[in-house]
C-alpha cells in the first residue's frame, strides 16, 4: 500500500498526472467488437455513433490464431476513426497469458492518445492493478501521453471477489468494475454453464397450503449475482468508481436481458455490456433514468429547496435523504441529456 502522499505521484518519471476524480461520462453499454472480425469492424464507425463506449475486445471470444489480427485491427480503427465523445476502451488478454505484454505495449505506444481505459480480465487482488499501473505509467512517459489510460477491473474469480475492495482502492488509475459471471461461475464451481442472468433452479417455492407438496405452490426465481453485485458496488461506490454488471450472453433472450440490466440499474450500476447491436437499445432505455423519474427528482428538489427539512409530495414525506436520491437521478439525467439531444427533450433539461 502506498503512503497517502504519494498516492496521486505518477509511477514513472515523465508519466500523466492521475486524476484525483474518476470523470463520471455516460457509460450505459459498453459495446464489444472483435477488431479480427472484418464484418463487426466494418459496423464500428456506424455502432460507435449510438454507443456511450466502443470495446476493442482482444480476450476471450477472440480465438487463439487471431490475437495479432485482433490487436493489428484495434490499432488501424483507431487510427482511422475519431469517435468523438464515444470513449475508446480495450480489453487486453489476462496477465498471465502470453500476449499482454505486447497488447500494452503496441497500444499505449501506438494509440494511447485515443484510449480512455484499459480492461483487465481475471483480476484477482491490488497486485495485479499495481502491476499494470506501473507498466502503464512507463509507456504512457515513453510515448509522451499527457493523459492519463484508466484502468477498469473485470470480477470473475473468487479470489477477485474476496479482494474487490482493495482491487478498487488499488489506484488512483481505477475507474470501474464489471462483473464477470462466466468466468466467475468456473470460479466458483457454480453449476450454472449460462453467461450471466437467471436460473430456473435457483428459486424460492411458497409454502403448502394443505397436505399436497407439489401443486399450487408458486415459485420465484431468484438472482443468482445478487451479492456479488451488491458487494461490487459497494466496493466502487467507497472509492468514487463506476460499477457495470457484465454481459448477458442469451442474445435472443432481450426481455430477461433487460430484467437483468435493470436489476443492476436499481442497484448503482452505471452501465452493462452489448455483446450484439440488438442489446445497445436495451443498455440505453434501461440505464438512462425514464422522463417521469426525472419530472419527479425536480419536482422533489425544487420543493426542497436548500435540501433541508420534509415536505410531502404526492401523499409521500421527502427529507434530507430522498432529497439526495432525486438528486443522484437528476445528476444522470444531465449528464445523459448533454449527450443526448433526444434524451434532453423528454427529461426537459
Ligand atoms: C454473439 C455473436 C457470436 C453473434 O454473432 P452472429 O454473427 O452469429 O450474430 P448475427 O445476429 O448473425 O449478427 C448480425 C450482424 O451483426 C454483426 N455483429 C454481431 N455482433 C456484433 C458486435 N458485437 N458488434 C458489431 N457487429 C456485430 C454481425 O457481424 C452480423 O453482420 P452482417 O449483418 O454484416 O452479417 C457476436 O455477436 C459476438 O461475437 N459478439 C461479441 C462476443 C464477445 O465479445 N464476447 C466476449 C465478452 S463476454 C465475456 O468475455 C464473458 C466474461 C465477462 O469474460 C465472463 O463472464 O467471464
Ligand atoms: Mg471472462
Amino acid at each position: 500500500m502506498r503512503s497517502p502522499r504519494a498516492f496521486f505521484r505518477p509511477l514513472a518519471v515523465g508519466a500523466p498526472v492521475p486524476n484525483v476524480d474518476i470523470p463520471f461520462k455516460p457509460s450505459r453499454m459498453i459495446h464489444f467488437f472483435d477488431p479480427s472480425n472484418e464484418k463487426m469492424a466494418a459496423k464500428v464507425p456506424d455502432i460507435a455513433k449510438k454507443v456511450d463506449i466502443l470495446l476493442g475486445n482482444l480476450e476471450d471470444a477472440v480465438k487463439t490464431d487471431k490475437k495479432e489480427a485482433a490487436r493489428q485491427g484495434l490499432v488501424d480503427i483507431a487510427k482511422a476513426n475519431d469517435f468523438g465523445d464515444t470513449q475508446l476502451w480495450t480489453r487486453v488478454n489476462s496477465l498471465d497469458s502470453p500476449w499482454v505484454l505486447d497488447d500494452l505495449i503496441t497500444l499505449v505506444s501506438e494509440i494511447g492518445d485515443k484510449l480512455d481505459v484499459i480492461m483487465v480480465p481475471k483480476v484477482e487482488g491490488p497486485q495485479d492493478i499495481h502491476y499494470v499501473d506501473r507498466l502503464l505509467a512507463q509507456l504512457e512517459a515513453r510515448a509522451g501521453l499527457e493523459r492519463q489510460i484508466l484502468v477498469h477491473a473485470i470480477l470473475e474469480t473468487a479470489e477477485g471477489v474476496a479482494n474487490v475492495e482493495e482491487i478498487a482502492a488499488a489506484s488512483p488509475r481505477m475507474q470501474g468494475i464489471s462483473l464477470g459471471p462466466a468466468d466467475l461461475a468456473a470460479s466458483r464451481r457454480m453449476k450454472t454453464a449460462r453467461v450471466g442472468g437467471g436460473h430456473p433452479g435457483y428459486l424460492v417455492r411458497q409454502d403448502p397450503t394443505g397436505d399436497d407438496l407439489t401443486e399450487g405452490r408458486a415459485i420465484y426465481q431468484q438472482d443468482l449475482w445478487h451479492y456479488t453485485i451488491a458487494r461490487m458496488v459497494d466496493a466502487c461506490a467507497m472509492n468514487g468508481i463506476l460499477p457495470f454488471y457484465g454481459p448477458f450472453g442469451d442474445i435472443k433472450d432481450v426481455v430477461a436481458c433487460e430484467d437483468q440490466f435493470r436489476n443492476a440499474f436499481l442497484l448503482g450500476c452505471v452501465g452493462a455490456w452489448s455483446l450484439h447491436p440488438v442489446q445497445i437499445d436495451i443498455a440505453k432505455k434501461v440505464f438512462s433514468p425514464s422522463p417521469e423519474d426525472v419530472a419527479h427528482a425536480k419536482r422533489v428538489v425544487e420543493a426542497m429547496g436548500d435540501g433541508s427539512g420534509a415536505v410531502m409530495i404526492d401523499g409521500k414525506m421527502e427529507d434530507d435523504a430522498s432529497c439526495k436520491q432525486n438528486i443522484v437521478m437528476l445528476d444522470l439525467a444531465k449528464a445523459l441529456a448533454e449527450r443526448d439531444p433526444e434524451l434532453a427533450a423528454a427529461y426537459d433539461l
